[in-house]
Order: structure tokens, then sequence, then C-alpha cells
């Protein structure tokens, strides 16, 4: 039994018992979301019309398909990089170093969802076996604050080690933005070529989709250093909540929509089509305004576009804005973000709850996560945390919450 590591981080997700229902709710979530997907009925809260057999989950060809995708990502991964930026300072003083380089048959796509999801888990499940059974021989300090509760199924889920890396090979880095979020966007560009197959050409709809989440992965690929000061490379340790979540639910089920759309087409005008695509460019402004604001603070304070922003000092000598996007509440990315989510939605129209289930989830996942970094803040900054919730009152939306 690997030694833990000091005084232990609260129990988070319900604890062992949270963690053991997620190991079995969330696949069985996305597998209930592809499968409504494609139904008449496409149902969210209703039964799937019928569970499909291990002949149609498994599929040779999938597999094979799954393991040269995580190949070629993993071989891209591994090229000379173009850049090599440092991530956020460990607790021994010591930074990563991590390459920066964001840098495809379509066709068959739509119909392998099925066993390409089943593989995508099974990996998940595999892949988090390995990262925890390397961690039992991991020092104490490359151990995350949380995931070492000594109960192996919830050290499994929410995982051990901070920075699982092979070499020069981190794994929890790769995973974040290579496989699971160029997998979503091929998955919707698939999903509107067959759609051109079956109607002669994309509905308005499925492009809008397709435009948004393209957006979103190309911003995430262009901002790829920022993906270093967000709370999964801090501070979360890589198990299968985020090997599943990176590898399996963000391809499958953030692609919903674009499924949803191709078997259920949608009418969209115009004049609507335009004030969506508002209502998205306007949860961009503020998810991308809000989230380079603050990693230009944290990686240079004196920089002339945040340098003349309010702050609140604090004793551990790292300063805290309090004007500009983060005093006008303490998560505007996370504002942005959901009003992003809202956008991806409605081109679905409003005739089945299906398409919001990003949406829903979204925001539970945010509520969550912002409550999980409330408490890992006012550890952090104590006294000047408390002033700065005083200034700030409200978490995520403006006056509501
Ligand atoms: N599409 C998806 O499924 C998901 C998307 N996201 C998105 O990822 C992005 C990153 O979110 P997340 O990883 O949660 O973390 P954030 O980018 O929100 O960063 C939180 C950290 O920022 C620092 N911080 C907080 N307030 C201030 C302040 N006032 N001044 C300076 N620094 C501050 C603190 O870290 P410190 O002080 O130590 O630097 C805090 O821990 C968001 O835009 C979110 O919407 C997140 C989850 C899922
Ligand atoms: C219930 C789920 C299985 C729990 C897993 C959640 C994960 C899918 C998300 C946790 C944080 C994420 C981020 C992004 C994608 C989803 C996950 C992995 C992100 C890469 C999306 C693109 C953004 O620009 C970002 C800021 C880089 C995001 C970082 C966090």
């Amino acid at each position: 039994m690997a030694p833990t590591q000091g005084p232990r981080a609260p129990l988070e997700f319900g604890g062992p018992l949270g963690a053991a229902a997620l190991l079995l709710l969330l696949p069985a979530t996305m597998f209930h979301l592809l499968l409504a997907a494609r139904s008449g009925p496409a149902r969210l809260l209703g039964p799937p019309a019928s569970l499909p057999g291990l002949e149609v989950l498994w599929s040779p060809r999938a597999l094979l398909l799954w393991l040269a995708w995580l190949g070629l990502q993993a071989a891209l991964y591994l090229l000379p990089a173009r850049k090599v930026a440092e991530g956020q300072e460990l607790k021994d003083k010591s930074r990563l170093r991590y390459p920066i380089n964001a840098g495809l048959p379509l066709g068959a796509l739509p119909e392998m969802l099925l066993p390409l999801a089943f593989v995508a888990t099974l990996t998940a499940f595999i892949f988090s076996l390995f990262l925890y059974m390397k961690a039992q021989v991991a020092p104490v300090s490359a151990l995350a604050p949380g995931g070492n509760s000594g109960n192996p199924i919830y050290d499994f889920f929410l995982g051990r080690e901070l920075n699982p890396r092979i070499c020069f090979f981190d794994f929890k880095y790769f995973c974040e933005l290579r496989p699971g979020l160029i997998g979503w966007v091929l998955i919707n560009l698939a999903l509107l070529m067959k759609e051109a197959e079956l109607r002669g050409s994309p509905s308005l709809a499925m492009w809008l989709v397709n435009g948004f989440q393209l957006l979103y992965v190309g911003d995430a690929l262009w901002h790829e250093e920022a993906v270093l000061t967000t709370m999964d490379i801090t501070h979360d340790g890589f198990g299968f909540m985020l090997a599943f979540g990176d590898m399996a639910w963000v391809p499958f089920t953030y692609s919903l929509q674009a499924q949803f759309l191709l078997h259920h087409p949608q009418p969209l005008g115009l004049p609507m089509a335009s004030v969506i695509c508002l209502i998205n460019a306007t949860g961009y402004y503020i998810f991308r305004g809000a989230n380079s604001q603050k990693n230009t603070f944290r990686k240079n304070p004196s920089d002339p576009r945040v340098a003349g922003l309010e702050t609140i000092s604090t004793a551990t000598g790292r300063k805290l804005l309090v004007s500009g996007w983060w005093g006008m509440v303490r998560h505007p990315n996370y504002l942005g973000d959901l009003i992003m989510a809202l956008a991806w939605s409605l081109p679905c129209g409003v005739s089945h709850l299906l398409p919001y289930f990003y949406l829903l989830y979204f925001t539970a996942l945010l509520v969550h996560r912002e409550a999980r970094d409330e408490r890992q803040c006012l550890q952090k900054y104590g006294l000047a945390w408390q002033e700065y919730c005083r200034r700030v009152p409200y978490r995520i939306m403006p006056y509501i919450y």
C-alpha cells in the first residue's frame, strides 16, 4: 500500500459510495444518450427503446480505429514541440514542462458511435487501472491533494497522482485536450457529412452546432497553454473521472446535439439562427475574455493588459483580481461557457429535452466545480478570499447565483 500523503483532503463526489455509483452511472448515462439520440421518441428521461447486445457493442474494427486514433494523437503529441511551456509551480517549487503543439475515414463514423463508445469506455477503465497501479509506486510528493483517502474505489475514481508521466509524456495533459476534444469535432463533422448524404445538404441547425463547437475546440487548442492553470491540471489527480471524461464522455456526449439533429432534423429560420449566433458570440466573448484576463494576470501581473486592474493581496504573495471580469462574479468564465452551452442546444428546437442534456449536466458540473474551487481558494487564501467574496458576492450569474 503506497504511503498516504499526510493530512487527508475532505472526501468529495459523495465519497467511496458516490464514486462507486458514478463509475457505473456515467458510462450508463453516455450509452443511454447515444441510444436516445438515434431513437424516434428521443426521450431523455424514458428508458431506451431497446438495449443493444454485445454483438452491437463489440467491434474489433472499432477497437482498431480507437487505438489507431489514440496512437495518432500520441504520435502528434510527441512531435518536436514548437514551444515548451512551464506548468504552475508544484509543492516542491519545481515546474513541469509541457509541449505546446496544436495542430482523418469519417463516413463510417456515425454507424460506429456505439462500439467506439464501448471501446473508449473499456480503454478508460483499463487506463485508469494502470494509473492507479502506477500511483502505488509514486512518491508522496507526486500525489494530488484528493484521491488519497485510502479507499481503493474512491481513489481509483478521483485519481491519485497529480501529474502521471512516463518520460516527457504527460498522460493527463495529453488526454485533457487531444483525443477527446478533437474526436468530438470529428464526430460532429462525420454527422454533418452523413446528413448531407441523407438529405442532400446539412441543415442550418447542424451547421450552427458544428460551427459553435468547432470554435470552442479550436479556441481550446489555440490557447492550449491556458489549460495549465485549470483545476484539472493544477489540483485534481488523474483517475477514472478525468480519463473517462476526456476519452469517452467528451466525444460521445458532447456531440449529442449533432447526433440528435442527424436523426431528428429541425427547421431553423435565419432570424432565429441570427439570434442564436449572437447568444453564442456573447458567451464566447465572456468565456475568452475572463479566461485570458486571469491567465495573463497569473503569468505576469505587470502585463499592461491587466496591470491597471484592482487586486487583493494574499498571504501567499499571489494577488486576486477584484475588478474586470473577475470583479463581476467569481467565475465569469463559467458564465460564458454556460451561455455557449445554451446556444448549442437552441438549434435543436424545443420539441425534445434530450438536446438540452448538455446544458443541464454542464450547469450541475460547473456549480459543483465552483463549490470545490471555493473550498480550495478559501484554504489557499483565507481572509483574502473572504474579502474577495464580500466584494464579489455572486459566484457565476450576476444577481442570481
Ligand atoms: N466544457 C467543459 O466540460 C468544461 C469547461 N470548463 C471550463 O474550463 C475553464 C477553466 O475552469 P476551471 O478549470 O474550473 O478553473 P478556473 O479557470 O475557473 O480557475 C480557478 C482558479 O483561478 C484562480 N482564481 C480564482 N479567482 C481568481 C481571481 N479573482 N483572481 C485571480 N485568480 C483567481 C484560482 O487559482 P490560483 O489562485 O491558484 O491561480 C482558482 O483556483 C472555465 O472556462 C470553464 O468554463 C471547466 C470544466 C468543464
Ligand atoms: C461527469 C464527468 C465524467 C466528469 C468529467 C468532466 C470532464 C469531461 C471535464 C472536466 C474539465 C474539463 C475541461 C475541458 C473539457 C471537459 C473536462 C475534461 C476543457 C478542456 C474544454 C475546453 C476549454 O477551453 C478548457 C478551458 C480548456 C477546458 C478545461 C477543463
